[in-house]
């Protein structure tokens, strides 16, 4: 087994998920009065991020975020506990303020290219059945959080090993599905 920890949902195999799973409950990490995130639909674009915004377990060099049809998911348990950890990101992180956990990540500009998702961790569910990661994203950013350079090469290694082919953006389908949304609204493409 390899010692770099890309994040304990991939360390020991990737997860594939099922075709008929339509969602479940998230839960954030307190030990009472959790927050609880119902969401009521399968995962799509799961990934793994190594952005320094995106929430990360304990000791993982990665997070690992999909996104879900914004009006399948609600906050059905101690909302109150929730705040916006950085409100002028793109992607309002609503995270729990007692143990840190983002619960989703919320676009709230309806010119975003990925206006009308949320981001969410799927790790935060008892449930499987979650569509499992299909790459990796903002690799190059885990340097940002501490990780020395010399170590990227054995991280990519271990990247392609598990599947999970590195990007230093996200993946290029979503890369042009980006440029092609700002190409629709700039009019240089018909819409
Ligand atoms: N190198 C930067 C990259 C940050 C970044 O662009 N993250 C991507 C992937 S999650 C993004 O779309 N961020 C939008 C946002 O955080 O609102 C970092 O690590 O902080
Ligand atoms: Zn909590
Ligand atoms: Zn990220």
């Amino acid at each position: 087994m390899s010692d770099i920890k890309i994040h304990p949902s991939v360390d020991n195999g990737v997860p594939k998920g099922r075709d008929d799973f339509g969602g479940g409950k998230l839960y954030c990490h307190c030990s009472d009065n959790k927050v609880e995130v119902t969401v009521n639909a399968q995962c799509a674009h799961n990934h793994v991020c190594g952005c320094t915004k995106c929430w990360k377990p304990e000791g993982a060099l990665f997070s690992m975020v999909a996104v879900v049809p914004r009006d399948s998911l609600s906050v059905t348990a101690n909302e109150d506990k929730l705040s916006v950890v950085d409100s002028s990101a793109a992607i309002q992180r609503h995270a729990c303020r007692e143990c840190g956990v983002h619960m989703f990540g919320r676009i709230e500009d309806t010119n975003h290219p990925f206006h009308g998702l949320d981001f969410i961790h799927t790790e935060l569910s008892r449930e499987d059945g979650w569509a499992g990661p299909e790459f990796a994203a903002f690799v190059s950013s885990i340097i940002e959080s501490g990780t020395p350079p010399e170590n990227m090469g054995r991280v990519r290694s271990r990247l392609e090993e598990l599947g999970l082919t590195p990007y230093d953006c996200l993946s290029p389908p979503l890369m042009d599905a980006i440029a092609t949304h700002v190409a629709k609204s700039k009019g240089v493409l018909p819409s």
